[in-house]
């Protein structure tokens, strides 16, 4: 079967999917977003490129920004960055407070709202331009100029970014936040406002299942150590508490926002976007996550099991 055919395939079955979940509504921007959105966006290795549905639509990334924060931070500080965040599941909601205090103002990761926040401080100490450098380094990955911050759904964000506000100044009182709070929490908003489309997300994430490089123009983002990092990453907290279920339906490291948007890749293979802005309860993309672990079934390509012989299986 080929990649178009499989997308069909995944769309045919999940026309009237019955978990489709809820949009996100605690950010009254997002609360406007269509549920039947649909798109699929595949890139391989060899820079095809196939896809399904509404994949040029652009919305709100949301956490997705902060696999792509990280790496930034990690890019600037190095090693020294796990001076003030962690590498260890949290088991528990992308906004959860609990475990903060227990552990004195050190996040669980970089991928809970916490631990981005931290990655948002360390950029502000690091760059006279923070908001301008991020962008044009996401604009590059992308290959699109247009990429930019949607300063409705920071506003929207900021509005009501009550426990947001809490863990910072949690943070503050450990001495893991050396910026202003509002100023940084700013960014942290801007940094989730971002929109890109599934074709964006797709192609900007291939340099991690290119060991580093973005395979457009063979520049090098990262080493390929530290891409392995950045996947083990994803693949262990990238979906909250929700991570578990992720990598035993789907088999891949990714990454979820509360926009709807998922991105996941298979190392040395491809890089695959879905978009629907249905949540279940975990804040994940209901019929996101369904049509990658078909097509991850389908394919049998998955990070566990054996490496599927891809030219046989003539996809393309
Ligand atoms: N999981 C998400 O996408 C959450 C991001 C959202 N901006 C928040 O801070 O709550």
């Amino acid at each position: 079967m080929k990649y178009n055919e499989i997308f069909e395939k995944i769309a045919a079955e999940l026309k009237d999917y019955d978990q489709i979940g809820q949009v996100a509504t605690y950010i009254p921007a997002l609360a406007k977003a269509n549920p039947n959105k649909f798109g699929m966006y595949l890139v391989t290795r060899e820079g095809h490129s196939y896809f399904h549905g509404d994949t040029d639509e652009t919305f709100s990334i949301q956490s997705i920004s902060k696999v792509l924060s990280l790496v930034y931070a990690f890019k600037l500080v190095g090693t020294d960055l796990w001076k003030r965040v962690g590498v260890e599941p949290s088991g528990s909601p992308f906004n959860s407070l609990v475990q903060l205090e227990y552990e004195q103002g050190i996040p669980r990761n970089p991928l809970i709202n916490a631990g981005a926040i931290v990655i948002c401080d360390i950029l502000m100490s690091e760059l006279k331009n923070p908001y301008q450098d991020f962008i044009k380094f996401l604009r590059s990955l992308a290959g699109n100029p247009n990429i930019d911050y949607c300063k409705t759904t920071a506003e929207s964000e900021k509005e009501c970014g009550f426990k947001n506000s809490a863990h910072i100044n949690l943070m503050k009182s450990y001495g893991n936040i050396e910026n202003d709070a509002e100023e940084v929490l700013d960014f942290y908003f801007h940094l989730c406002s971002i929109e890109m489309s599934c074709k964006d997300l797709a192609q900007t994430f291939m340099f991690l299942a290119s060991g580093g490089k973005n395979p457009v123009n063979n520049k090098r983002i990262i080493t390929a150590q530290e891409t392995k990092r950045i996947n083990s990453i994803m693949l262990l907290c990238g979906f909250y508490d929700e991570a578990g279920e992720f990598a035993f339906r789907v088999g891949l490291p990714g990454k979820s926002g509360v926009g709807g948007g998922i991105v996941a890749i298979y190392p040395d293979q491809y890089s695959i976007a879905v978009w629907s802005p249905g949540l279940n309860t975990k804040g994940n993309s209901s019929k996101g996550i369904k049509a990658l672990e078909l097509f991850t079934t389908i394919t049998q390509s998955n990070v566990f099991g054996p490496s599927p012989i891809f030219d046989e299986l003539e996809y393309e």
